[in-house]
């Protein structure tokens, strides 16, 4: 190999490797964040009695590598296969890690897609923004996520998947949930002059408000779900993070959600990957 060929490597590999560091702090973003209603958060287990924030570090800890392979892959042209294989080999050590507790699972497939998109956007110089980013991924693999995100059953029924949209449906119509809820309503707090951890509790809030989280749905069914939705509607109809007792309206939703044994794990993974498209977009932007 010519030592220009050399280089080249070498710096889609350092690139490579940012994003997946911008992946990590992303999903400890996320972690640290507090309050967050049901969620575990370094001071609060919220509605979860097999995790905490040590098991959210462990499980951390353990994908690091995982992140840089799959942004590698992602930048080497590698199909959806590839990709599907490295997540399933990062779940088992998620759950070596943590001795079975699926603290990750959401994280591995959203995140994970979204880095190997990073990836191939980072290796063709092209900029790491937004519409460019979901242009990408559709491209590249949304066949493939169709494919493996609507079952036979539902396949004829394609209105069903937005009706009871979880991680899969997410993927498979390029994260609107990100680009359309999550990134709109972080800029839109940051606007405000509110800062970085107001602006990720609003987003958190915002997406709790909107989507069809497959957690609440399991852990509280359909009634739970809609309590879920209302509660955080209602925090963000009264002003979020914009009024003086926010905290204290944050800290009743969680109340509220630990009483129903509510946990909107999927939200939460959403903010991370809003989080992760927010840094790859803005690299000398604001650090948290
Ligand atoms: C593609 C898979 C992720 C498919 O999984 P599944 O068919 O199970 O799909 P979903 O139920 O929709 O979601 C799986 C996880 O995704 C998160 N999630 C939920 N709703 C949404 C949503 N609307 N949008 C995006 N993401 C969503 C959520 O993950 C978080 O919750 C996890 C904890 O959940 P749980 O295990 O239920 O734990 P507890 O609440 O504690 O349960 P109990 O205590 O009550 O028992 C946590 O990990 C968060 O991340 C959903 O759980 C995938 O499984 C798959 O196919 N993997 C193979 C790899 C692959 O294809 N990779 C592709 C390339 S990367
Ligand atoms: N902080 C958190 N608490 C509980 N479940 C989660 N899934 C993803 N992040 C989570």
């Amino acid at each position: 190999m010519s030592a220009l060929a050399k280089q080249s490597v070498l710096l889609r590999h350092a690139m490579c490797d940012w994003i997946a560091h911008l992946a990590v702090r992303s999903l400890h973003q996320e972690l640290v964040l507090h309050p967050k209603p049901g969620l575990v958060t370094p001071f609060s287990n919220g509605s979860h009695r097999d995790m905490t924030a040590q098991t959210f570090m462990r499980s951390l800890f353990a994908l690091r590598h995982y992140f840089k392979k799959i942004t590698r892959a992602g930048a080497d042209g590698a199909g959806f296969d590839a990709l599907r294989e490295l997540g399933i080999a990062a779940e088992q050590q998620m759950l070596v890690a943590t001795r079975g507790v699926n603290t990750h699972r959401g994280a591995i497939f959203a995140i994970g897609m979204l880095c190997a998109a990073l990836g191939a956007l980072a290796v063709r110089q092209q900029p790491l923004d937004q519409a460019m980013l979901r242009r990408v991924l559709l491209q590249l693999w949304g066949a493939d996520l169709q494919r493996h995100g609507m079952p036979a059953h539902e396949a004829s029924n394609a209105p069903q998947i937005h009706a009871v949209r979880g991680a899969r449906a997410e993927a498979m119509l390029g994260f609107p949930s990100v680009f359309e809820i999550g990134l709109p309503q972080l800029t839109a707090t940051l606007a405000a002059g509110r800062g970085w951890h107001a602006a990720c509790v609003d987003t958190l809030f915002a997406l709790i408000a909107r989507i069809n989280d497959t957690n609440v749905l399991h852990r509280g069914g359909l009634d739970g779900a809609a309590m879920a939705r209302a509660l955080a509607r209602k925090f963000m109809q009264e002003g979020g993070t914009g009024t003086s007792d926010w905290q204290a309206r944050a800290a009743d939703c969680n109340d509220q959600f630990v009483a129903m044994n509510l946990s909107p794990g999927g939200a939460a993974d959403l903010l991370a990957a809003t989080c992760l498209v927010y840094y790859a977009a803005h690299p000398q932007g604001h650090r948290p």
